[in-house]
């Protein structure tokens, strides 16, 4: 029997349009990177729309943003959101789909059922995507107690700008300095797939099983700079030679071992110049699997490479790894109860892994955590391009209302 929820598609698309223009692109896209001023405007803002749907909102210590609707029982809350930040030009939906769903399905129970039994809590999470500094989940990072704030302060970007700077920079005031919460029943996160799987398998839901194991390198090849006439092939020692032998090989090698990926998405050449053989290169290598020991036995494997490669060609090439997360399973017990809450309003929808990293993958280790998916259009993620249908939009609200009446109320 379907249920009689009545979500508004059309109030979906205009809450993640007016989102959206924090850090709007020229290119359509969006761009809110941690702590800039996109990013403020953007937590300034859904903060305000949290005290306008009843919700007590508040800043932790890093920008987490908290709308909090008090439970007549005393006991731990339940979280519901996803993350404001975004990569260069991402699209709208990524992240920012799972705050403003959350506010919608929080705003709607609270509207039409009152104060629900356990505390519910909207979390704006500060930061996912690593598209700034060199770290990554910063947000749940800091609420599960994976990140010391002192550290991670000290990084900096690639504009040479502390993290420390970056937040002094931005005025938000923190209601306590305390990160780390220990009152926290289950996480919920509604995310856009990023992939075509239920697109075309024609499906509206995905209920996320596992999520993959990551790691991110920098890996830095030094050489020498010196005249491109005048210097013979053999004499040289070219980091960008080296380093694009590094990377085929690495990509070579993933491609050769069952649902392994890997990318190197970012590269510098310095002097840059294009009569001077590059002295030094820094590229990235991101690295994923669903299972731990065949992440680490290719790692091994390449890094071994790599050093090999180095020695040979008389070149240093020093590894940073600066993200570690593990494959994670998410919790059998709300998964089924999501499970149900698909099938009882009727809706098609496939058990899945995760391929993108996602908070709800650094809660899962912390806490009892659901991942649920909406298709997106041609499977597109990471660009302006990035799009799901207005009615999944709305499948997936009505099911995070339910999930979350049944939970809570
Ligand atoms: N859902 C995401 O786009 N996540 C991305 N970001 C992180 N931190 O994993 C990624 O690269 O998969
Ligand atoms: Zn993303
Ligand atoms: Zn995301």
């Amino acid at each position: 029997m379907k249920t009689s929820i009545q979500v508004n598609e059309q109030e979906i698309d205009n809450w993640l349009r007016w989102l959206s223009d924090y850090g709007r692109s020229e290119e359509g896209g969006v761009t809110r990177l941690l702590y800039d001023e996109s990013w403020a405007e953007a937590q300034t803002a859904l903060k305000d729309r949290m005290e306008q749907i009843g919700l007590s909102a508040r800043f932790d210590g890093v920008g987490n943003l908290f709308g909090r609707l008090e439970g007549t029982e005393s006991g731990n809350a339940i979280l519901t959101g996803s993350h404001v930040d975004t990569v260069v030009n991402g699209g709208i939906y990524d992240g920012g789909f799972g705050i403003i769903a959350s506010l919608l399905a929080v705003g709607y129970l609270f509207e039409k059922y009152g104060k629900p039994k356990k505390t519910i809590e909207v979390v704006s999470l500060c930061e996912e995507e690593g598209s700034r500094f060199p770290l990554a989940f910063w947000g749940s990072g800091s609420i599960t107690g994976k990140y010391q704030k002192d550290e991670s302060l000290l990084l900096f970007d690639s504009a040479n700008i502390s993290m420390s700077k970056a937040l002094n920079n931005i005025s938000f005031i923190p209601d306590s300095d305390n990160l780390l919460r220990k009152d926290i029943d289950c996480f919920i996160e509604l995310h856009i797939e990023q992939g075509a799987v239920l697109e075309k398998e024609q499906k509206s839901i995905g209920l996320v099983s596992h999520i993959v194991g990551q790691r991110r390198f920098t890996i830095k090849v030094t050489g020498e700079s010196n005249h491109a006439g005048t210097t013979p092939m053999p004499y040289r020692k070219d980091s960008l030679h080296i380093a694009s032998q590094l990377i085929v090989h690495a990509l070579d090698k993933a491609s050769t071992i069952n649902s392994l990926v890997a990318t190197a998405g970012s590269i510098t050449a310095s002097p840059n110049v294009p009569n001077v053989i590059p002295n030094e290169v820094v590229f990235t290598l991101d690295v994923r699997h669903h299972d731990e020991e065949i992440i680490q036995q290719y790692c091994e494997n390449i890094f071994n490479y790599f050093k090999e490669i180095g020695a040979q060609k008389g070149a240093a090439v020093e590894i940073d790894q600066w993200l570690d997360v593990k494959p994670v399973e998410m919790n059998k017990e709300l998964t089924r109860i999501a499970e149900e809450v698909v099938k009882e309003n009727e809706l098609s929808y496939k058990t899945m892994t995760s391929g993108a990293g996602h908070d709800a993958q650094v809660f899962g280790t912390y806490c009892k955590t659901v991942l649920l998916f909406v298709p997106s259009v041609n499977g597109i993620s990471h660009s302006p391009l990035e799009y799901t249908n207005k009615h999944d939009l709305k499948n997936g609200v009505t099911v995070l209302i339910e999930l979350l009446h049944k939970l809570a109320y």
